[in-house]
């Protein structure tokens, strides 16, 4: 190597050492800082787990002493359930105990029952056959009294039957009852009770078909029972047909020469237009024929049914309408000059039988129930009415509807029973010597027209006419139907002025008329009849030899129980009249 080296090159040697070491350094350094870099991101990555970790135990810790608590309040909460189960055990085998008793005790019992049910089935089959005859003699029993039942009933009819006749015989009044429905009238507004029962309570029934039952309730008075016994009884339920079925063999007996009269009595309001009539529906045009036909249009109907079945042309019939108002006798068939019926007043005499007659009546001919009824409702709006606190449409007079049946052909036993009639009467005229020239003068001159009926021409014509040969006897009988105005309580009516007149007039003449069954009862010698021209115009019917049927009527409340006693004592002293039996009518001499 040479030994000149110079300094330049020495230095320049020793600044490239330099250099070499200084980039060595520097590598180093880079390298040493790249590994510090690393070691930071170390050391920040072991801090944050480091940080991670403490978290970590934090929470550990934290759940730790958690797990400690709820291991703690396990613990109270198993040591109180060991507790409690140690008492559930003591009582479980306290119940096991008992129930081993009980068990015991059922089994005890369910054998003592097994005995006893044993016991029993033996008894039952023991009884079993006792039974069956039982149930024979039952069956026996049943029999007999469902046969009794039949008998009784057969009975009834003809006790009834048996009855009628004997009414017959006797010449008493037959007496039917019909105690109609409540009706809104019955309520009072403010009405008092008495004895605890209110005025619209029921104390009027008709127990079975012959028997009325009244509870008679008055204040301060102890509540009496009292029957009272007619011929037929009506309760609420019966209808108008049931009601006419009882009042049609009457029919019958008028076409076989009786005369015949039905006459509803009652107090007002107590349903007598309405049997008698018929309820007629509201209403200005209204007519009987809209409604529930009461005994005179279902009597026209049967009338006229029984006269078609006999020959042709044999029966006829006239009609007259009478109504008797504040003791007036006023003919509602009499008509003016434009042919419109107008009520005309008309006297009631006695004639020389000691009979009573209406002269100068008006009489129409009527062919048909039709022709009756259009009659009857031409008339009706002439008939008294005023509404009262009672009654909005009473009746104010009454009506009195007749219907003369002449027949030409009398039957055989008509015609003898015609003889011997006549025969009677001969010798009865010649007794009395009544056959005057005077009678025999008026006698002709009526016989010698047909228009010259009592019925239609002779006003005041005391005596009877002469009788014509049996051949042409013409039979002749009547049938009236009486529609009597109200017997009433002025105060509960609460009328004033003339309307309380016609109350007064009402009630009187349904006084004459108790007395005049009083007198006809007692078998006075003198019977008042002339004491209301309506006794005077029914004197035949009532004391005469008719069939009379009084249909009475009762309101079944507590508000009406007087009126309704009074009605019912009316009846049952009508009941007691024993008048002559009724008779065949046999000519005309014997009609009025
Ligand atoms: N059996 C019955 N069934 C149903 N309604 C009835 C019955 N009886 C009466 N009525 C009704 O009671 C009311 C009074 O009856 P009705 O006019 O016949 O009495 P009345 O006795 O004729 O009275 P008055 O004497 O005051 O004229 C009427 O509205 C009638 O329709």
């Amino acid at each position: 190597m040479p030994l000149f080296i110079n300094r330049d090159q020495i230095f320049a040697h020793q600044v490239h050492l330099l250099e070499h070491k200084l980039r060595n350094k520097e590598d180093h350094i880079l390298e040493l800082e790249t590994e510090n870099a690393l070691l930071h991101l170390r050391l920040a990555e072991s801090l944050a787990k480091l940080r991670y970790e403490r978290n970590e135990d934090i929470r550990v810790q934290k759940q730790k002493h958690q797990q400690r608590q709820v291991q703690k309040s396990t613990h109270v909460a198993l040591s109180k359930l060991l507790y409690e189960v140690k008492v559930l055990k003591q009582d479980l085998r306290d119940v096991f105990t008992i129930s081993k008793g009980f068990a015991k005790e059922l089994e005890d019992q369910s054998r003592q029952l097994l005995k006893c049910v044993g016991t029993a089935r033996n008894g039952i089959q023991d009884h079993q056959s006792d039974i069956h005859k039982l149930q024979d003699q039952v069956a026996a029993l049943e029999h007999t009294l469902h046969e009794e039942q039949q008998r009784y009933r057969e009975e009834r009819v003809r006790r009834r039957l048996l009855h009628n006749t004997l009414v017959e015989l006797r010449g008493n009044i037959r007496v039917h009852c019909r105690v109609r429905p409540i009706l809104p009238i019955d309520h009072s507004p403010g009405s008092p009770t008495s004895n605890g029962i209110s005025s619209c309570e029921a104390v009027i029934q008709a127990v079975n078909d012959d028997s009325v039952l009244v509870n008679c309730v008055k204040t301060s008075s102890p509540v009496m029972n009292k029957i009272f016994e007619f011929e037929r009884v009506h309760g609420p339920d019966d209808d108008q047909e049931t009601v006419f079925e009882e009042v049609k063999p009457l029919l019958t007996s008028l076409l076989d020469g009786f005369n015949v009269c039905i006459m509803a009595y009652g107090q007002t309001g107590s349903g007598k237009t309405h049997t008698m009539i018929g309820s007629q529906s509201e209403g200005p045009t209204a007519t009987v024929k809209d409604s529930q036909q009461g005994i005179i249009p279902k009597a026209a109907d049967e009338l006229f049914k029984l006269i078609s079945e006999k020959p042709a042309d044999s029966h006829t019939v006239e009609m007259s309408v009478v109504e008797v108002h504040n003791n007036e006798v006023l003919d509602l068939l009499a008509r003016d000059e434009d042919g419109e019926v107008v009520g005309v007043k008309r006297e009631v005499i006695t004639t020389s039988t000691g009979t009573s007659d209406v002269p100068c009546l008006t009489y129409e001919l009527v062919r048909s129930s039709a022709e009756v009824m259009q009659l009857i409702n031409s008339v009706l709006k002439l008939r008294a009415h005023s509404p009262t606190m009672v009654h909005r449409d009473s009746s104010r007079s009454h009506f009195i509807v007749t219907l003369t049946v002449t027949s030409k052909s009398p039957d055989a036993l008509t015609l003898a029973r015609t003889l011997q009639s006549t025969r009677q009467d001969v010798r009865r005229v010649s007794q009395k010597e009544w056959w005057s020239p005077r009678c025999r003068r008026a006698a002709s001159s009526r016989t010698s027209s047909p228009a010259s009926s009592p019925y239609h021409s002779p006003c005041h014509s005391p005596c009877p006419s002469p009788r014509p040969s049996i051949a042409q006897t013409p039979l002749k009988t009547k049938l009236q139907l009486v529609d009597l105005a109200g017997s009433e309580c002025v105060g509960m009516s609460g009328v004033t002025g003339a309307a309380l007149w016609e109350s007064s007039c009402i009630n009187r003449s349904l006084s004459a008329l108790s007395d005049v069954l009083g007198a006809l009862a007692e078998q006075r010698p003198h019977v008042p009849y002339r004491n209301s021209k309506l006794t005077h115009l029914l004197q035949d019917a009532i004391g005469g030899d008719a069939k009379l049927l009084i249909m009475l009527c009762a309101s079944p409340t507590q508000r009406f129980l007087t009126e309704s006693l009074q009605s019912l004592g009316f009846g049952a002293r009508a009941r007691q009249v024993q008048r002559e039996p009724p008779r065949r009518k046999n000519t005309a001499l014997k009609m009025k």
